[in-house]
C-alpha cells in the first residue's frame, strides 16, 4: 500500500474513485483565495487542495506503475491526463489508516486495427487499457480483478471490446484468467485486441478491399473496351489511355480521402488495405 503525507480518507467516499483532468487542475483563483485562507506553512499550502493531493497520488501511483512494468516514464501523471482520459485510484483501511492500493488508467483511442480477415479498419473511440497497476503487497488477492469491474461497470464496457495498451505477461494473464481472453488478433501497432472485438454488428462501410477490388475491375473493363476501340479506331487509343489513367487517379484520391480525412465520428468504421507491421494510430 502507499502511503502520502497527508490524510486520503476524505478523498475516497466510496473505496475506488474516478479521476478526471478537471479534478486536477486547481484554478489559479482557487490557489490565491486557498493560500490566503489558511494558516499553513506555505510550502505544504498547496498539499491541502484535493486536486493537488490527487495529483500527486497520480505521480506517485504512476511512477511505481512505470518500475513495475521496467518502463523509462511513467504512462500515467497528473499533467498528462487527458480530456478523454480517467484514471480509477483504489484505497482501503487494511493497514489501519487509508492506503492507495491501485491505480486503473482506462480512455479512448481512434485507431486503424486489423480484424481477423487481416483487412484494416479504422475504429474511433475504441475503449483502451492503458495503465494498471495494483501494489506488490496486494497482488493475486482479488484487488486488480474488483478496480477492473468497477471501471468496466462505470465506463459501460465489457473486456472482449478494449483494446489493451502493450500489456504485460502479468496483464495478459489477467484477462485470460478472469475473462477467458487467450486468442489475440494480431495488430501492427502496441494494442492487444482478442477475438470477438469485432463480433457486433458495426457500420457496414465499403472496405477498402471492396473499393480496390471495385477499382481493378473497371480498370479491366476499360481496358478492355480501350482494346476493342483500338482495333476499331487507332486514332483514339491514346485520349482512352488518357482516360482510364484519370478514373484510376480520381479512385487513388478518392481512397486516399477515405484514408485520412473522414470525419471522426462514433459509428464510423472503414475498412482499409494496409501493410503489415506499420503502425496507423492517430490521435
Ligand atoms: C496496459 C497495462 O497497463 S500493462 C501493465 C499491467 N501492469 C503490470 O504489469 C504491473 C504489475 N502487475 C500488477 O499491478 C497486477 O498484477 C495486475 C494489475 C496486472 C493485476 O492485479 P492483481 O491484483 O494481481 O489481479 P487479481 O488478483 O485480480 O488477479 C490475479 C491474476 O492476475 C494474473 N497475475 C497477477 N500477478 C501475476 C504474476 N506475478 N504472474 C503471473 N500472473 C499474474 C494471474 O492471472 C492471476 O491469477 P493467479 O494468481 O490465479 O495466477
Amino acid at each position: 500500500m502507499v502511503d502520502f503525507g497527508f490524510d486520503i480518507k476524505h478523498l475516497f467516499p466510496q473505496p475506488i474513485i474516478r479521476v478526471q483532468p478537471h479534478s486536477l487542475r486547481p484554478k489559479i483563483t482557487q490557489l490565491h483565495h486557498h493560500h490566503y485562507s489558511l494558516n499553513v506553512n506555505p510550502q505544504r499550502r498547496h498539499l491541502t487542495l484535493p486536486s493537488c493531493q490527487l495529483s500527486q497520488i497520480l505521480d506517485v501511483m504512476g511512477k511505481l506503475s512505470a518500475d513495475a512494468q521496467g518502463l523509462r516514464h511513467p504512462v500515467t501523471t497528473a499533467d498528462k491526463l487527458t480530456a478523454d482520459q480517467v484514471v480509477y485510484l483504489m484505497a482501503d483501511e487494511a493497514a489501519g489508516h487509508w492506503a492507495i492500493t491501485g491505480l486503473l488508467k482506462v480512455g479512448t483511442k481512434d485507431l486503424f486495427l486489423f480484424d481477423q480477415e487481416g483487412c484494416c479498419r479504422r475504429a474511433n473511440q475504441t475503449p483502451a487499457i492503458l495503465d494498471f497497476y495494483v501494489h506488490e503487497s496486494r497482488q493475486r488477492c482479488g484487488q486488480g480483478k474488483l478496480l477492473f469491474e468497477w471501471m468496466l461497470e462505470q465506463q459501460g464496457w465489457s473486456p472482449r471490446k478494449c483494446s489493451v495498451d502493450r500489456p504485460s505477461k502479468k496483464l495478459l494473464a489477467f484477462m485470460g484468467k478472469h475473462y477467458g481472453l487467450v486468442r489475440t488478433i494480431p495488430q501492427g501497432n502496441n494494442f492487444v485486441l482478442y477475438e470477438g472485438f469485432f463480433d457486433d454488428p458495426i457500420t457496414k462501410c465499403n472496405s477498402v478491399c471492396e473499393l480496390q477490388a471495385t477499382s481493378r475491375v473497371r480498370s479491366q473493363s476499360l481496358a478492355k473496351d480501350q482494346t476493342q476501340l483500338s482495333i476499331r479506331n487507332g486514332a483514339h487509343a491514346g485520349r482512352f489511355r488518357r482516360s482510364i489513367a484519370n478514373q484510376e487517379s480520381e479512385l487513388e484520391t478518392s481512397l486516399h480521402g477515405r484514408r485520412w480525412n473522414e470525419p471522426r465520428t462514433h459509428a464510423s468504421t472503414t475498412c482499409i488495405q494496409g501493410s503489415r507491421g506499420r503502425r496507423f494510430e492517430h490521435n
